[in-house]
């Protein structure tokens, strides 16, 4: 496939001391030559003075690279600048370009030509903008290995099996009008079987490498004045929410972003939990326990120096993580509904690295930091939902003709996967999300 030449800022915006950049496309080897009086050796940085088309004027004196296709990012012939960071060295630059008959790239249209020149496939695109955006180790780890490949390197060899089976099931068929007995039908339908548990065996992972990816929702109640806001503080290092020694002090539900061994965590402060005539307090107890529900993970807090009151009780439960706060005053119960708590004291900060801890394993235990690469986005979820339901059927096809008509929905629903097959309609949900320049 050959395009027209692009180019854009692969660095940011602002300025830096060094500017990056990109071109590619059929055009990049001239525009080289136009810009610099020549081509560099390939894949070798060298200096080169940079001048307008046009004017001849000098714009810079630049490290250029020269990729020709196709060992490239995208596959095709292109090229590297980077050129000193200030904004008017950019225009300039930018405004040669143009001259030479290059434009604009869109968002993510780097990543999307290589993807069309066969340089990666859908997912390992996505895994290249999760790289862009992660925020932390963990989510940096998972965006790492699905850019590398590992999920296309688990999906395609799961196309090939699909369509062995698809080629065997088409023989039996032709099989069939000889008159000829075979076994064949009774493999595929095995081998579909198989293949539809394994991919039921990787959907079931609790949506762990997709919560990585989006980060946790964490939501901290309690009693009023059990110090849910302070804790909050305590754990985020400043002072987001109010505190008071006022019950019902907090209505609003207030977030702050946390990274608690790797995964990016939202964790929400609530309203105290009690009955209330306040119209605006009562609205913040019904917001709390939203949240509540909705939370990935549950931190109940209790006061140490008062016994545990029954709205917070009722949502203990396995996995929620229990704190007695204000160990200051008293210590800790033993138990709180079977469940040790983790002891702390937000005025003081005893416990909290303890918690931290807890809080931790916990958000590592809901989010995929295994060693396997899970699945990321729901579009993942949903094509092999959609596999594996296909391949179900193939078992109950009265007709032969109807199990390779299944086999082949179920190799379409991969297909859309990788973006092998039938991706148009894909293309520009997943290229969108990216910046520009990649
Ligand atoms: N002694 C002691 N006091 C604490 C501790 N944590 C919080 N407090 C105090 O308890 C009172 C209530 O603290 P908050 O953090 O506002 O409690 P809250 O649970 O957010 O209260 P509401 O938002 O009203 O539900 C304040 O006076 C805090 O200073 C603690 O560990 N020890
Ligand atoms: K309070
Ligand atoms: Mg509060």
């Amino acid at each position: 496939m050959t395009f027209d030449t692009i180019f854009a800022l692969a660095s940011g915006a602002g300025r830096a001391a060094v500017s990056l950049l990109r071109l590619s496309g059929q055009g990049s080897g001239a525009i080289l030559v136009k810009l610099t009086g020549g081509l560099p050796a390939p894949r070798m940085a060298r200096l080169r003075r940079l001048r307008h088309p046009t004017t001849g004027e000098v714009l810079d004196e630049a490290l250029v690279l020269w990729f020709p296709g196709p060992h490239s990012y995208t596959g095709e012939d292109a090229a590297e600048l980077h050129l000193h960071g200030g904004r008017a060295v950019r225009e300039g630059v930018t405004e040669a370009l143009l001259a030479c008959g290059a434009r604009p790239a869109e968002a993510g249209e780097f990543t999307r030509r290589a993807f069309l020149n066969g340089r990666m496939d859908l997912t390992a695109a996505e895994g290249i903008a999760d790289l862009i955006e992660a925020e932390t180790a963990a989510q940096r780890r998972q965006a790492l290995r699905q850019a590398n490949g590992a999920l296309a390197a688990r999906y395609a060899a799961w196309c090939e099996r699909l369509t062995r089976l698809l080629a065997h099931q088409e023989a039996a068929i032709e099989f069939a009008e000889d008159g000829l007995p075979n076994s064949l039908e009774a493999e595929v339908r095995a081998g579909a079987a198989a293949l539809a548990a394994e991919i039921r065996a990787h959907l079931d992972d609790n949506g762990r490498g997709e919560r990585l990816r989006e980060g946790l929702w964490a939501a901290i109640v309690g009693a009023p004045n059990a110090g849910k806001s302070s804790l909050l503080n305590a754990l985020a290092g400043r002072e987001a929410a109010i505190v008071s020694a006022r019950a019902g002090t907090t209505r609003d539900v207030v977030e702050v972003r946390l990274d608690l061994g790797g995964v990016p965590v939202w964790l929400a402060d609530t309203a105290g939990l009690r009955e209330t005539a306040d119209e605006v307090e009562a609205e913040g107890v019904r917001r709390a326990k939203r949240r509540a529900e909705e939370a990935d993970l549950v931190i109940a807090v209790f006061a140490a120096d008062q016994p545990p009151d029954a709205a917070t009780l009722a949502l203990v439960e396995p996995g929620v993580v229990v704190v007695a706060n204000k160990t200051d005053l008293m210590p800790a119960p033993r138990q709180i509904r079977g469940v040790a708590p983790v002891a702390v004291s937000a005025r003081d900060g005893s416990g909290l690295e303890q918690l931290q801890g807890v809080l931790a394993e916990a958000a590592g235990m809901r989010a995929g930091l295994s060693e396997e690469a899970g699945l990321t986005r729901p579009r993942h979820r949903a094509a092999l939902g959609e596999a594996a339901a296909w391949l179900g059927e193939v078992e109950q096809a009265p007709l032969p003709e109807l199990a390779a008509e299944a086999l082949r929905a179920s190799l379409r629903a991969l297909g859309r996967l990788t973006g092998r097959v039938g991706v148009e309609a894909v293309l520009d949900v997943v290229f969108g999300d990216f910046c520009i320049g990649k």
